[in-house]
Order: C-alpha cells, then sequence, then structure tokens
C-alpha cells in the first residue's frame, strides 16, 4: 500500500508539527482540529518554521509556498474519506481519542491505517473502539517535530506486519528514524522521561533547591539540552499529568504517583508554554 494522502487530527503542538514535515515530504495533508481557528493557530506555526527555513536559505519561497499548497483546513473528521492515513495528535486521553478512532473507523477508507501519536496510552485499547485492529498503530513523534529524529511506532496487539512496514518506510520518508516498541503504558521514552520529569517536580515540591537551581544542575550536570522543569513547560504540564497517571493507572505502581504539585498547576491552568505560565513565565 502506498500513502499519499495524510489526515492530521489535532492541529496544536504535535500535530501542526507532523503535518509540515508530512507536507514537506510531499504528501497531502488534511489538518483537522474542532474549530476552524485551531487550525488556523496551527497553519501559523507552520508557516513561521517554514518562513525561519526560508531566512536560512534552507528552501525557497516558492518551496514554501508549495509546501503550505499541499496542506488543506478541515473541522470534519468526514474528510477522512479519501485518506491513506490518518494520525491523530489531539488530547492525551483515552476516551477522547477512543471516541476520534470509532469515529475515523466509519469515515475513513477501509484500507486505511489509523496510527495515534499518543505519549503513552495503550494502542490496543485504542484499537478496540475500531473494526480494523490491524491496522491501527502508534506513531509516537517527539517534539518539536520538524527538529527531533526518532519516531517511537508501537505494535498493538493485532497490528499486522504490513501495517508496521508501512508505517516505518513512511516514517523513513519523512527522514525520521524508527524505532519499534511494543505496547506497554508510556512505551519506552515517557517510562523513562516522565518519571525524572515528576522527581524533578518533587524536588521543587518539597524544597530540595530553586526551580532555576534543579534544572541549571540538569543542563550542566548531565548535558541535558534543557532542565526538566523547563522541558516540562515546553511539552505540556497537562500531558505531563496525563502520561504520570497512564503509568500509575497502568503499573498500578506508586512510584509513579504524579507529583501533587503537577496537579496543581494543571487545576489552575498553568500548563506551561501554551497558556504563557508554568514552572516558568513566558511571553
Ligand atoms: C512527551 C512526549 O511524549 C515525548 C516528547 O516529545 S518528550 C520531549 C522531547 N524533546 C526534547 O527533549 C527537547 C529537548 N530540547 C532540545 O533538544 C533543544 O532545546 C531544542 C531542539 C528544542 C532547541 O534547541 P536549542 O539549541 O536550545 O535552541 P535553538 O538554537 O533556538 O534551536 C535549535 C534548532 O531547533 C529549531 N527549533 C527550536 N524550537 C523549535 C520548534 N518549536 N519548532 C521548530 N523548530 C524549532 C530552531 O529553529 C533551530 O534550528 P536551526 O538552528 O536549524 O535554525
Ligand atoms: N507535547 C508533547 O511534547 C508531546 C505530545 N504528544 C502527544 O500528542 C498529542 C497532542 O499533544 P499536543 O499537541 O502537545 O497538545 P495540544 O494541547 O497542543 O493540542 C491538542 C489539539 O487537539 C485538539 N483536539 C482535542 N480534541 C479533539 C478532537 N476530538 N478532534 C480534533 N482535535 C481535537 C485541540 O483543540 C488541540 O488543538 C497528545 O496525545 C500528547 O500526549 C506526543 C509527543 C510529544
Amino acid at each position: 500500500m502506498k500513502v499519499e494522502k495524510v489526515m492530521v487530527v489535532g492541529a496544536g503542538q504535535m500535530g501542526s508539527g507532523i503535518a509540515q514535515v508530512c507536507a514537506q515530504a510531499g504528501y497531502i495533508v488534511l489538518l483537522n482540529d474542532l474549530k476552524p481557528e485551531f487550525v488556523e493557530r496551527g497553519l501559523g506555526v507552520i508557516n513561521k518554521n517554514l518562513s525561519r527555513n526560508v531566512e536560512k536559505g534552507r528552501m525557497t519561497e516558492e518551496q514554501k509556498q508549495a509546501v503550505l499548497d499541499r496542506i488543506t483546513v478541515s473541522t470534519d473528521l468526514q474528510d477522512a474519506a479519501e485518506v491513506d492515513l490518518v494520525i491523530e495528535a489531539a488530547v492525551e486521553n483515552l476516551e477522547v481519542k477512543s471516541n476520534i478512532f470509532a469515529q475515523l473507523d466509519k469515515m475513513a477508507p477501509a484500507h486505511a491505517i489509523l496510527a495515534s501519536n499518543t505519549s503513552s496510552l495503550p494502542i490496543t485499547e485504542i484499537a478496540a473502539a475500531t473494526n480494523r485492529p490491524d491496522k491501527v498503530i502508534g506513531m509516537h513523534f517527539m517534539n518539536p517535530v520538524p527538529v527531533m529524529k526518532l519516531v517511537e511506532i508501537i505494535r498493538g496487539l493485532a497490528t499486522s506486519d504490513e501495517v508496521y512496514q508501512v508505517i516505518e518506510d513512511m516514517t523513513k520518508s519523512l527522514s525520521k528514524v524508527p524505532v519499534e516498541v511494543n505496547d506497554f503504558p508510556g512505551f519506552v521514552s515517557n517510562r523513562v522521561l516522565m518519571p525524572m520529569i515528576n522527581e524533578a517536580i518533587y524536588t521543587l515540591y518539597e524544597g530540595v533547591a530553586t526551580k532555576e537551581a534543579i534544572d541549571e544542575v540538569m543542563k550542566l550536570g548531565m548535558n541535558h539540552p534543557m532542565g526538566p522543569l523547563t522541558l516540562a513547560d515546553f511539552i505540556g504540564l497537562d500531558t505531563c499529568l496525563y502520561i504520570m497517571e497512564t503509568l500509575h493507572e497502568g503499573f498500578g505502581d506508586d512510584k509513579y504517583r504524579p507529583c501533587p504539585l503537577l496537579r496543581k498547576y494543571v487545576k489552575a491552568g498553568w500548563l506551561g508554554r501554551k497558556t504563557g505560565r508554568g514552572f516558568y513565565v513566558y511571553e
């Protein structure tokens, strides 16, 4: 099967990045969100990223326009009727994702593959919302998508070898590096990363050090490009909390309990960079 048309559901940080790299690789892209203004916001980010590429001499103005011309706006999942692949990047919530997949299963052609960019949720359970579990797969991009090389590819219990191969090839066509992972909470990336971030939040909560000091220790001491609290703000504190809850519930082990400070920030609407305030304040 050849993938030509891709629908990206959710035009937030991840969805806009995924749409951008797909369009840059020559795919026809439908970028979907609940409201036109959400898709427009995503398109604005793509436009800005592409303009930076033009300024840096990595692409011409014509090439930028050609990439933008390959992206169409959508606010209706029925638009999945003509696509070969859907990559879902809506919020990290099993009910929301299962609902989207159940709808996509009805709208998308029988041959279409339904992929989720979930950070931690069970692909097997998302697949169970459809009548095509063999064609459901995890395609976990990293943030910021245009920069990060990795895509974790997660096989659900029923994912077919053929579908895995199509997605692996497609990932390579985006100049990304696929890594195969089995379906367990948080996969590999967030099983390892998120407890570190949560522990950094605990060190702040317990007054071990200031937020700046915690970040500085990990940046200068471990050569991490961003300190864990800056990274949490970058990922989105809501997403961090959802991932910790998935690990906590999925393994039933209290070592994954989310820090109360993380919960408090999310309840306050301090979700990090995307809302202008998290552990730090953004312009
Ligand atoms: C939660 C999950 O499920 C999984 C995840 O994604 S976890 C998060 C994984 N991501 C990380 O860990 C990111 C860690 N941080 C980094 O790697 C770096 O800080 C960074 C790449 C984000 C920025 O790098 P930096 O050197 O600090 O800053 P900067 O020089 O401004 O940017 C480097 C390049 O990235 C680009 N860039 C930075 N942010 C970008 C964004 N949001 N979108 C597109 N491009 C971006 C810049 O344009 C720049 O490109 P050029 O040099 O080619 O022009
Ligand atoms: N933020 C990160 O660093 C990473 C996030 N992810 C995953 O990607 C997904 C999206 O995360 P972000 O882009 O950060 O979130 P975000 O909050 O920036 O964007 C989510 C978007 O989904 C839209 N949405 C919600 N329900 C929808 C629906 N029913 N139909 C269509 N659109 C809908 C929202 O309007 C919003 O624009 C989550 O599953 C997250 O776990 C994966 C890798 C990294």
